[in-house]
């Protein structure tokens, strides 16, 4: 049965000690999940150390390899690294021209320059080129010094001077740039894609201590491309290549390559076995992304306690009143959902769903808390707040209200699962896993999949960063019991 694994072409020179270039970007596009082709433009001798000599194939010779691949294989993704000089661009820029006449492939351009050992890897007479090509593209990638020279700047010494230069070529060239801090000195790397309104979606992750970096762009960039061939948004493909970049970085040093700067270790999460994951799924991609949200749900004293009975009666009660003042909010935000649903099915839905919240989980919690209703927490008010705040636009509504089925429904069938006769919390417990459940889980996913997938890329953006607040704000509520309150942020700031 095919699997739909996409296609990932990358254009690139050779890295013989197979840290950087080609080499690098066919491991880094088989680890996120993509098939890797490789077109040569032009091929290097160079170790961990430098790059010793350059050899350039003639421009036609390049040609033949791009309409070897093109003649014959559908591409759902072309990623562009090293190119050397003008005439290997403009061939370059004359296929790719041609190829996006006739299917609208994306396109990520590395707009490699100079190796980080300081070796030239582009002709200097070879910028206008490069000009010409970069507005066949969807996505530049440059490093400080790389975006510099194409925003005719000095080399940006801080953030806010990267987002800037960044934002004025994204504007000029009607591209996303995604800017990347890891030249900045600090303890952060921050990377952005930006448009020319500015910033889309930050990404940061901590300073690694390693000396073994060789390759980071040209991997980065072949996974950017492969995760945007798998769902068809820039956005989630940052955060999905920033992940697994950083794993690979983290993992480096397990490597003994070379005695200068070696090469991320690209394979290693596959080797430890993580699981690889190959659905072209945006919704997954989301579900992956709140794993560390997920995981601190899961060690949650509350959780714990919940589970193994061992849960003290006036924290369950404390959640119990919380959670009945949450859902009588929650359920008048479905009804929202509800008007807002473009569809009569959506709308029926929400509805549904309003009704069955009201219903069948605020009688529980009345039986149960006699009528002692306290009032909202902040934990709880601001939950609350943000899913109001989200009420004017049905996607993004959507997706704020997508955790509260989704962990839901995650946590309580680990909990059902722990129930058992004796259980003190049995009848709660038993609550927390039906088949109806897990049926409007799936259809709430499925609701705001079709949006995702129609939406245009600042609704996107901003539907992700409504699912991923909501996800936070799941954690803080679920911490609000004495045992778990301290070190949480409760997001109510
Ligand atoms: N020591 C490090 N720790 C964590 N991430 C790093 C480190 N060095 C580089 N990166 C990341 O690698 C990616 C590429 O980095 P950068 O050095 O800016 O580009 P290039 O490799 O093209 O010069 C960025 O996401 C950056 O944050
Ligand atoms: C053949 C080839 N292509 C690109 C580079 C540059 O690699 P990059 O990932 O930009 O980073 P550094 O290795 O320079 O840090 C290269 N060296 N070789």
């Amino acid at each position: 049965m095919s699997q739909d694994i996409k296609n990932i072409l990358s254009i690139a020179g050779s890295d013989p000690s197979g840290g950087a270039g080609i080499q690098a970007d066919l491991k880094s596009i088989a680890a996120c999940g993509g098939y890797g082709m490789a077109v040569v433009s032009a091929l290097t001798a160079q170790n961990t150390h430098g790059v010793r000599a350059v050899h350039v194939p003639p421009a036609p010779f390049l040609n033949e390899q791009l309409l070897a691949v093109s003649d014959d294989i559908a591409i759902d993704a072309i990623k562009i690294g090293m190119l050397a000089n003008a005439g290997i661009i403009g061939t370059l820029t004359d296929w790719l021209a041609a190829v996006r006449l006739s299917s609208p492939v994306p396109v990520v351009l590395d707009p490699v320059m100079i190796a980080t050992s300081g070796d030239r890897l582009l002709d200097a007479d070879a910028e206008d080129a490069l000009r010409r090509l970069m507005e066949h593209a969807d996505v530049l990638t440059p490093n400080i010094p790389e975006l510099a020279v194409i925003a005719r700047a000095e080399a940006a010494t801080t953030w806010e001077e990267v987002v800037i230069q960044a934002r004025q070529v994204a504007a000029t060239y009607s591209v996303l740039v995604l800017a990347k801090g890891g030249h900045l000195a600090g303890s952060d790397c921050p990377d952005a894609l930006i448009d020319a309104d500015g910033v889309l979606h930050e990404v940061v992750s901590p300073r690694l201590d390693t000396g073994n970096t060789h390759g980071t762009g040209c991997s980065f960039s072949s996974a950017l491309a492969t995760f945007y061939a798998r769902t068809g948004d820039w956005v989630q493909s940052l955060t999905a290549s920033k992940r697994w970049l950083t794993a690979a970085i983290a993992g480096a040093d397990q490597l003994r390559v070379g005695s200068g700067h070696g090469p991320v270790n690209h394979l290693g999460q596959l080797w430890a076995g993580a699981p690889l994951a190959t659905a072209n799924d945006s919704m997954w991609l989301w579900w992956e992304a709140i794993e560390s949200i997920r995981s601190g749900i899961d060690g949650l004293a509350f959780i714990r306690g919940l589970k193994d009975g061992t849960l003290g009666r006036a924290d369950f009660e404390d959640y119990l009143g919380q959670d009945a003042l949450y859902l009588r909010t929650y359920a008048r935000v479905m009804s929202r959902a509800s008007e807002l649903a473009p569809t009569t099915e959506d709308q029926r839905f929400w509805a549904a769903n309003a009704s069955g919240c009201l219903e069948e989980e605020l009688k529980l919690h009345r039986g149960r808390l006699e009528e002692r209703v306290p009032e909202p927490s902040a934990t709880t008010t601001a939950y609350l707040n943000h899913l109001v705040s989200c009420s004017n636009d049905y996607a993004v509504l959507v997706a704020a209200l997508l955790p509260c089925f989704w962990i839901y429904q995650d946590v309580g069938s680990r909990l059902a699962a722990a129930n058992h006769d004796s259980h003190p919390y049995n009848d709660w417990l038993a609550t927390y896993s039906s088949p109806e459940f897990d049926k409007s889980t799936a259809q709430a996913i499925e609701v705001a999949r079709v949006l995702f997938d129609a939406a245009d890329q600042r609704t996107r953006t901003n539907m992700w960063k409504a699912f991923e607040a909501s996800s936070a704000h799941e954690l803080y509520f679920f911490a609000q019991t004495a045992a778990d309150r301290q070190g949480v942020d409760h997001g109510t700031k």
